[in-house]
């Protein structure tokens, strides 16, 4: 299969010298006085994070070559570079998503490549997700311990193809994809704000339908705590080169575990809950920063 994107026939997500062209690009079209060392993806309900930003640089995706459209409501579309508690860091305000993209997971990546070269050396990663765990409520935060990343077992890994060593080992570890520093980091910074801060196992389906009762109670049986669409492969490229992570889910669903009984799961619910928790999850990323 090609991995060659659609609007952009030149340019190649797993070739290291396109990313490169890509990443000079966007800084022809900013002024960067220092790299960010925190890389930012905003989920669902963190988007506000970038309009936190003071000195803001803002690119549009539409500006950036090799970049497809964002379609997902939600998901506004820029990368932004700024300072946040007095730190300068760059933003994705929105994200790829795999099933908008012909689950090309090397394309919808490729902005954690590009945050390496910019000097990235931690990522705070974020989506919205359906709760699994009994103990989860609407609205709560629920910290990644670890994550079941199933588009990439089923072999749509962003690992696949070639691997150019300037891009990270062609086999990558994952025993530690979710720095467990920064794990403790964050429950610091959740109990100083007196926050409900969970941890648990993120589940990534291939999406876009949300799951059956039975298939949520199916990946119960295997340990998820929370179901999501997202963020794993992002996480994969970002352990390959060497990035650490800390990630969080928002709780906008309780998922469906008894098919007599289930309720209708939607996109706009999904948006309602996310937007209920932003300022919270804001204010929560806001004190890890000031703290790395
Ligand atoms: O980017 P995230 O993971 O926050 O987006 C969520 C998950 C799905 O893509 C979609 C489902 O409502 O929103
Ligand atoms: N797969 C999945 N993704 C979600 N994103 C938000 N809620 C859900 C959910 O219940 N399942």
């Amino acid at each position: 299969m090609s991995t060659l994107i659609e609007a952009h026939p030149t340019v190649d997500p797993i070739n290291y010298d396109d990313i490169l062209n890509i990443v000079n690009h966007v800084r022809s079209q900013v002024t960067l006085t220092e790299e960010p060392k925190i890389g930012i993806i905003c989920g669902s309900g963190l988007g506000d994070l970038a309009e936190l930003l003071t000195e803001r640089q803002v690119i549009p995706f539409t500006n950036i070559p090799g970049f497809p459209p964002t379609n997902v409501i939600g998901h506004k579309g820029n990368l932004v570079f700024g300072n946040l508690m007095g730190k300068f860091i760059v933003c994705l305000q929105g994200r790829f998503h795999p099933y908008e993209h012909n689950m090309n997971l090397a394309l919808c990546a490729m902005p954690v490549r590009m945050m390496k070269e910019f000097g990235v050396r931690t990522l705070i990663i974020s989506n919205a997700a359906g709760g699994v765990n009994s103990a989860f409520k609407w609205g709560d935060l629920m910290l990644i311990k670890d994550q079941l990343f199933l588009p990439g077992l089923a072999g749509f890994s962003p690992l696949v193809g070639i691997n150019d060593p300037r891009m990270g080992p062609r086999f990558v570890s994952m025993h530690d994809a979710y720095d467990l520093s920064l794990r403790q980091l964050a429950h610091t910074v959740a109990h100083e704000q007196g926050i409900v801060l969970h941890q648990g196992i993120y589940v990534m389906s291939g999406g876009p339908q949300y799951e059956s009762p039975a298939e949520v109670c199916m990946f119960k049986t295997v340990g998820a705590d929370a179901l999501g669409m997202s963020t794993c492969h992002e996480v994969t490229v970002a352990r390959q080169c060497g990035i650490r992570v800390l990630g969080f889910s928002l709780i906008t669903n309780i998922a469906n575990q008894e098919a007599d009984t289930a309720v209708e799961v939607s996109h706009e619910e999904v948006l309602v809950a996310a937007k209920e928790a932003s300022e919270r999850a804001c204010k929560f990323v806001s004190g890890i920063v000031e703290k790395l």
